[in-house]
């Protein structure tokens, strides 16, 4: 059994202490089994939610009227879902009190895939209902039961299993892959911020490119925001590997650009990312345009600023079809780090110097000047100094 498991072994231990039936349920157990590394440790439980909080000192009420809260051991959150069954799943709305009682097996059953579906008991053995290891092996992904019931329950379940395939390397089974084609207009109901975390998370995966084929061939990319007529560019998208690059945002990069996208803000708007990672990406999409033109200046690396050239070298070097070497990495690095200045805070001279030394009334021309002495520190045209700086208007009589 895996540390991951070994620390929560404590929470199962007090539920059984307390007459209940709990185990390792979910993701975990697919991972331990698929060698792969733990994320979070989910528990299921014949508890429900308020006699899980009765018997932990620190626990956050998430949803107990969904059956689930969450228990603090050692610092560690661990989610605790009480068994459900079916049906409180399908009205999945306000399930009363007495639909949790039921079986870990009437739990398993409405899981999303097999794979998905195993459990974990507090001696390490593994509860396998519906030949989940048999399908870990096979590398299949395939639902628990009719496709068509458990995408009609939750049809994020459709970009779940495209996930799947992006992280585990698996396939689709032919039934759940026709099962996608047939529903995917279910997905309409789906909040866009659910969609978002799953493709970004297909982006991420080794099989990017297997899974972004998917996503155009089952037709999820019609319900995707700003894809719209968008499907030859998306298999385009497939054969770069964009797994490949380090972040979130290098990955949106490349797919805008592949996707050649125009009003960039209002994609990554439709897609409800957060400001600050539109900034980032609507700023890397502007430099990845002036990259393809030019070799980076001393002024481009300046103004861009060392997170967003390595960003934008990346996924230029990816377009080029090579990955960014570590050599590069750090010439350009050093090219940043040779600049007499990161940013105009660290001019020697400021606007009161200037209206000093020319004794004019304040004005735009303040601005206009400060960019051109800027641009000059920047091309190590004049030495970042008062002096340097001063001779320099001079002589140019720029002031
Ligand atoms: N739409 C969903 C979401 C989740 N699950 C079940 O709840 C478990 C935990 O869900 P989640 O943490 O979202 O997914 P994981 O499979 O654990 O994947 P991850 O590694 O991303 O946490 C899943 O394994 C699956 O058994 C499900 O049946 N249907
Ligand atoms: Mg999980």
């Amino acid at each position: 059994m895996n540390k991951e498991f070994q620390d929560a072994l404590p929470v199962i231990r007090r539920l059984k202490e307390h007459g209940f039936e709990a185990y390792f349920v979910g993701g975990s157990v697919r991972d331990q089994l698929l060698k792969k590394e733990i994320k979070d440790v989910d528990i299921a439980s014949s508890a429900a939610p308020e006699q899980v909080k009765a018997l932990f000192e620190k626990t956050i009420d998430i949803g107990s009227l969904h059956g689930t809260m969450i228990v603090i051991v050692g610092g560690i959150h661990y989610e605790i879902t009480t068994f459900r069954t079916e049906s409180a799943y399908e009205d999945n709305r306000r399930p009363s009190g007495v639909t949790f009682v039921s079986s870990l097996k009437e739990d398993l059953k409405r899981r999303d895939f097999t794979v998905n579906a195993m459990a974990m008991d507090d001696e390490g053995r593994i509860i396998d209902y519906f030949q989940g290891k048999e399908h870990a092996e096979a590398k299949l992904i395939t639902t628990v039961g009719s496709p068509h019931e458990r995408f009609s329950e939750d049809a994020l379940r459709m970009m779940r299993a495209v996930r799947f395939v992006s992280q585990l390397g698996f396939s689709l089974s032919g039934d759940t892959y026709e099962a996608i084609c047939e529903k995917t207009h279910l997905l309409e109901k789906i909040s866009v911020e659910r969609k978002t975390a799953e493709f970004e998370k297909i982006m991420a995966g080794d099989g990017s490119g297997r899974a972004l084929k998917l996503v155009a061939e089952t037709g999820i990319i019609d319900y995707l925001p700003g894809l719209d007529g968008k499907k030859q560019h998306l298999l385009k998208a497939c054969a770069l590997e964009i797994n490949g690059l380090s972040s979130t945002e290098e990955r949106w990069t490349a797919l805008l650009d592949v996707l050649e996208i125009n009003s960039i803000e209002a994609f990554l708007k439709s897609w409800k990312l957060s400001n600050r990672q539109i900034e980032m990406i609507a700023k890397n999409s502007l430099y990845l345009q002036k990259r393809k033109k030019s070799e980076w200046t001393r002024l481009s690396v300046y103004e861009a600023g060392l997170h967003c050239t390595l960003e934008v070298e990346a996924v230029y070097c990816l377009i080029k079809g090579k990955a960014l070497s570590c050599e590069r990495t750090a010439e350009l690095k050093a090219l940043y780090q040779s600049l007499p200045i990161h940013s105009k805070n660290e001019l020697a001279i400021g606007g009161a110097d200037l209206m000093k030394i020319s004794s004019q009334k304040p004005g735009p021309w303040m601005g206009e000047l400060l960019k051109k002495i800027e641009l000059a520190v920047v091309n190590d045209e004049v030495e970042n100094s008062k002096e340097a700086i001063k001779e320099m208007l001079a002589s140019c009589n720029l002031i």
